[in-house]
């Protein structure tokens, strides 16, 4: 499981080897870390070093100053390296190391053009940022934000431009703990983290501009600190799927209940249905009208059809409200799962009908939209933008109000247990949203939940109290979907009820993963 730390924390971490007289070693250990990681760079955009050109950008702080000790790695390697200065005080041993090495430094002041600094930074192979690290504040200012919005200007968006942004700690103009965006932002191909990932870097817009992540070890240790947000890596999914044996059958696998669909909606209901399966599971049970029930069984004839109640259904877990609109049978469903004490997924038509106070094993599914309803019901107001500006605050409120797990999507979903503890997922490809991707996802999640229901060290495996792993199985499933999504893309638009067969493809990966593993 990735771990990220505070801003605080990290300094508390970094605090007795400072004082031991290790800041410097500390620095050397991070722009180290951070000049591997453009090598690999440059190597796979098949350049060598020679002839290669970067770009440094310096902020004020030792931020700056990881970036031009790298850069000072990289000229002596060869690379044409030049460094733009952004703040009145630079830090003077860094540079000093730079410009021995034989890289030239401008500084952006008054008579100087950012867009001009800013067509040259685009002209680069490499842009290492390091404007700002642990020690920002709000949104960009000064020389620094003049500087990164004219780079945005000129070199256009991420997907497109052509100059590998590589952020030195984090992308600069994200907020460290929050990954709140408030004004411009460099966004970063690949970002080097130093110590250990920052919660900004795993959460809402901060999570969008990281890239791909990696974490530098410099030997700190965050053993008394508690992880401010945490994100799930492929061996702790796998440490949660669980394998059939051969003293299994269908109901020892796992049984999930499903009260979705309706007769406006019928779809949604065979799209959980087939994730579900796709996903791995003894037995699925349809409770809903009969017309659904037949459209289900056109793509699933596996699936089981009752007419029993919630009580009677036998099952492990539930997907209870895609597609559940305006059917008061559908309604009583839902409550029934949702007061059962089994593992639920509340979705879509469902989030409208919660309990007052149910417990962890209640996983709520809302987008931001949802989510603002679910809280607007309870006395909370916020604009569907507020949530989207800061995912984790609201989704965490609403955990807290409901004493649900909470699953809140987007390109980022993050994951609220009632317990505080956050978790988020950027697994996600934009061709993913589309209708009726939401029903898989619940379909995953619920097949998920049904399966670990039975274990009693699922928790444990991951390093987790037991009362989080409903929020530890939103997140796999979350997982899951997004890989499969990034999978079915490769083939063009996605086209949802296609999906399933990713889904497995996506499982059979994982579990691979785990026997290698092993
Ligand atoms: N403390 C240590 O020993 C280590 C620190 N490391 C590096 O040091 C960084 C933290 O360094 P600092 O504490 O110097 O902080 P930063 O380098 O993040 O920068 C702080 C400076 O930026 C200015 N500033 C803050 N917010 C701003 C904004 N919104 N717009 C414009 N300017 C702003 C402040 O005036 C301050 O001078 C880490 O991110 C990491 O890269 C690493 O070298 C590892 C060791
Ligand atoms: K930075």
């Amino acid at each position: 499981m990735l771990e990220a730390f505070s801003g605080s924390d990290v300094r508390a971490a970094e605090a007795p080897l400072i004082d031991a007289g290790q800041g410097d070693a500390l620095m050397q250990k991070a722009a180290h870390g951070l000049f591997g990681v453009v090598l690999g760079l440059l190597r796979e955009a098949g350049r060598g070093t020679y002839g290669a050109t970067a770009v440094v950008l310096a902020g004020g702080g030792n931020n700056g100053a990881d970036a031009l000790y790298a850069g000072e790695r990289l000229l002596r390697r060869g690379v044409g390296a030049t460094a733009i200065l952004l703040s009145d005080r630079v830090h003077t041993a860094s540079l000093a190391a730079f410009t021995r090495a034989g890289g030239a430094s401008v500084r952006l002041d008054d008579g100087v053009d950012p867009a001009a600094l800013a067509t040259h930074a685009s002209s680069a192979d490499i842009l290492l940022d390091g404007i700002l690290g642990t020690g920002a504040t709000g949104g960009l200012r000064g020389g620094a934000r003049a500087f990164v919005e004219a780079f945005n200007d000129v070199a256009g968006p991420r997907a497109t431009r052509s100059t590998i942004v590589v952020a030195c700690d984090l992308p600069s103009g994200i907020g460290v703990d929050t990954g709140l965006v408030d004004g411009p932002v460099l966004a970063a191909d690949a970002t080097v983290t130093f110590g250990a990932a920052k919660p900004g870097l795993l959460l809402g817009n901060g999570a969008v501009a990281t890239g791909e992540l990696n974490v530098v070890d410099i030997g700190l240790d965050f053993a008394v600190f508690t992880p401010a947000a945490r994100r799930l890596l492929d061996a702790d999914v796998a440490a949660l799927l669980r394998l059939p044996t051969p003293l299994d059958h269908k109901y020892s696998r796992g049984v999930l209940g499903v009260a979705a669909g309706s007769a406006r909606y019928p779809g949604a209901a065979a799209l959980a249905v087939g994730a579900a399966l796709a996903t791995g599971i003894g037995m699925v049970r349809y409770l809903g009208p009969d017309a659904v029930a037949s459209l289900i069984h056109q793509r699933n004839p596996e699936a089981v059809a009752s007419s029993g109640s919630v009580a009677e259904a036998r099952s492990q877990a539930w997907v209870v409200g895609p597609g559940a609109v305006d059917d008061d049978d559908q309604r009583r469903r839902a409550v029934d799962a949702m007061t059962s004490g089994l593992p639920v997924v509340v979705d879509a038509g469902a989030l409208a009908g919660i309990p007052e106070r149910v417990g962890p094993q209640v996983i709520l599914t809302p987008h931001a939209g949802e989510l603002r309803q679910v809280l607007a019901e309870r006395g909370v107001d916020a604009e569907r933008s507020d949530i989207e500006a800061e995912p984790a605050h609201f989704a965490l409120r609403a955990a807290e109000i409901t004493g649900a797990t909470v699953l809140l999507k987007g390109f980022t979903t993050v994951v609220a247990a009632p317990s505080g503890i956050l978790i988020a997922q950027t697994d996600a490809t934009p061709w993913l949203s589309s209708a009726g991707s939401g029903d898989t996802l619940s379909g995953i999640i619920g097949a998920l939940a049904a399966s670990v229901a039975g274990d009693d060290h699922a928790a444990s495996r991951l390093g987790l109290a037991e009362e989080d792993l409903w929020a530890a199985v939103a997140a796999a499933g979350a997982l899951i979907h997004g890989r499969a999504g990034q999978r079915a893309a490769r083939r063009g638009p996605i086209v949802v009820s296609d999906l399933r067969a990713d889904i497995g493809a996506v499982i059979a990966e994982l579990l691979e993963e785990r026997r290698l593993a092993m």
